[in-house]
């Protein structure tokens, strides 16, 4: 058996591979991104010890498995890397899988949990299938490792019934999985652990604000340390606008978009049956459909380029602003922090002042100096709230959905 553990992110803008030691924690080894899938041409990152190359690749990647392939090939090729240069150096496989359904806890691949996986693609058929595609490609290509998937939804799965439950006809509600799952629970892991810590505070007893922002953005109030709720429901779609998801909208609005809004989508392949209404409010929405872009750093500026961008930020910061007094009150004003992370999360000063400003009444304050510079390279959390602050305090988290994967698996498996 290999000695390295391989963790696998297909986002809706990016794949993110890191190799990790099976150590317990996992040491990260080298590290490798392609972002831009949506916005070619896609750029490749890659970092091994003090190597750190950036490219902009000619290569048309048009999918996250075209993405994991080419990553997995540059990695196995470099010589400096000879560590992983084969499947016989890996250990184990872990993928992130957006919809994990019922299950509460990561699973090793084979041929019944892959099925029932499959099943699940019906639900999620936008997220889950490519994830799935890489799960299959490596159970063909890399026979000899073991697949781990880790759920974005299992961090939910203490959200309260009344949370959960959404007021339609609880027959067809159960026999139809239709409720609330939640996402972006890796991250939510992730940020648990290392904001508790910072704190010095167990888990059990730490309650947060968090938010994960990048091209899907989601919200979380965690209670004693358990999810009790969060923006997004039975899919990725609700709640929080992202680069390409229009977040929450009357459901009545699909249908007078146009007439053929609910019928299959004429993307859609015989694996994925997706309607024309998922496909538009999935992935011609979002701040992509206001500005033409789907690069956040593009519309959080100083000076907004258009009044269409300010119009982006604004509806990004009022749907945020909702959630944290939502979330505050479901807290019952026990908050310990309000915690920034996710790709804008952590690089945009902007957007985390605008929304401060706006919470003051809360208590919320931030040092405007410390939030202008950010965290460090290898900072997990910083605090930017003002040392004279007697309120919650507010972080920024550099959240890690890989390690947090590595480091479960290592957990179950060790
Ligand atoms: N300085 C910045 N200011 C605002 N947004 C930024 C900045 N740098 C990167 N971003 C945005 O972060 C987003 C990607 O976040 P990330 O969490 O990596 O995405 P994914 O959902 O693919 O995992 C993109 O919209 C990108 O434009
Ligand atoms: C759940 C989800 O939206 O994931 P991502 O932000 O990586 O697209
Ligand atoms: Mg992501």
């Amino acid at each position: 058996m290999g000695k390295y553990i391989l963790a696998v992110n297909a986002g809706s803008s990016s794949v993110k591979v890191t190799f990790y030691t099976c150590e317990n924690p996992p040491q990260a080894i080298a590290d490798a991104q392609i972002s831009g899938i949506t916005a070619p041409p896609p750029t490749f990152k890659y970092q091994h010890g003090k190597t750190k190359v950036k490219e902009e690749l000619e290569e048309e990647l048009g999918t996250p498995q075209d993405a994991f392939k080419y990553l997995l090939q540059r990695c196995f090729k470099d010589p400096e890397l000879s560590e992983v240069a084969s499947e016989h150096d890996l250990a184990y496989i872990c993928h992130r899988i957006v919809h994990g359904g019922e299950y509460h806890e990561a699973v090793e691949i084979n041929d019944d949990t892959l099925h029932h996986l499959e099943k699940l693609e019906d639900l999620a058929p936008l997220h889950n299938f490519s994830a799935l595609e890489i799960v299959r490609l490596c159970k063909k290509e890399l026979p000899s490792v073991k697949s781990i998937t880790c759920f974005d939804s299992a961090f939910h799965q203490t959200l309260p019934d009344c949370v959960k439950t959404y007021p339609i006809n609880q027959e067809i509600a159960k026999a139809n999985g239709l409720r609330k799952y939640g996402f972006h629970g890796i991250s939510y892991s992730f940020i648990l652990r290392s904001v508790a810590q910072f704190l010095g505070k167990p888990q059990e007893q730490t309650n947060v604000i968090a938010m994960h922002i990048g091209s899907g953005a989601s919200m979380c109030a965690i209670k004693d340390g358990k999810s009790v709720d969060t923006t997004m429901g039975l899919t990725p779609l609700s709640g929080l606008p992202g680069a390409t998801r229009s977040g929450d909208i009357d459901p009545s609005l699909v249908f007078h978009y146009t007439s053929d809004a609910g019928k299959l989508s004429p993307a859609s392949t015989k694996e994925m049956h997706i309607s024309t209404a998922e496909e538009i409010l999935n992935k011609k929405s979002g701040w992509k459909a206001l500005t033409g872009t789907t690069d956040f750093a593009q519309i959080a500026v100083e000076k907004f380029p258009s009044e269409a961008h300010k119009l982006a930020f604004d509806i990004v910061v009022d749907r945020m602003l909702g959630y944290i007094g939502n979330y505050y009150l479901k807290l019952g004003g026990e908050v310990d922090a309000l915690v920034f992370a996710g790709g804008i999360g952590e690089k945009s000063a902007l957007l985390r002042q605008v929304l401060v400003e706006k919470s003051q009444c809360l208590g919320f304050a931030i040092e405007a100096k410390a939030n202008e510079q950010g965290p460090e390279d290898d900072e997990v959390v910083k605090d930017i709230s003002p040392a004279s602050s007697n309120g919650p305090r507010v972080l920024i988290c550099q959240t890690n959905e890989q390690f947090e994967m590595a480091y479960s698996t290592m957990q179950s498996c060790s």
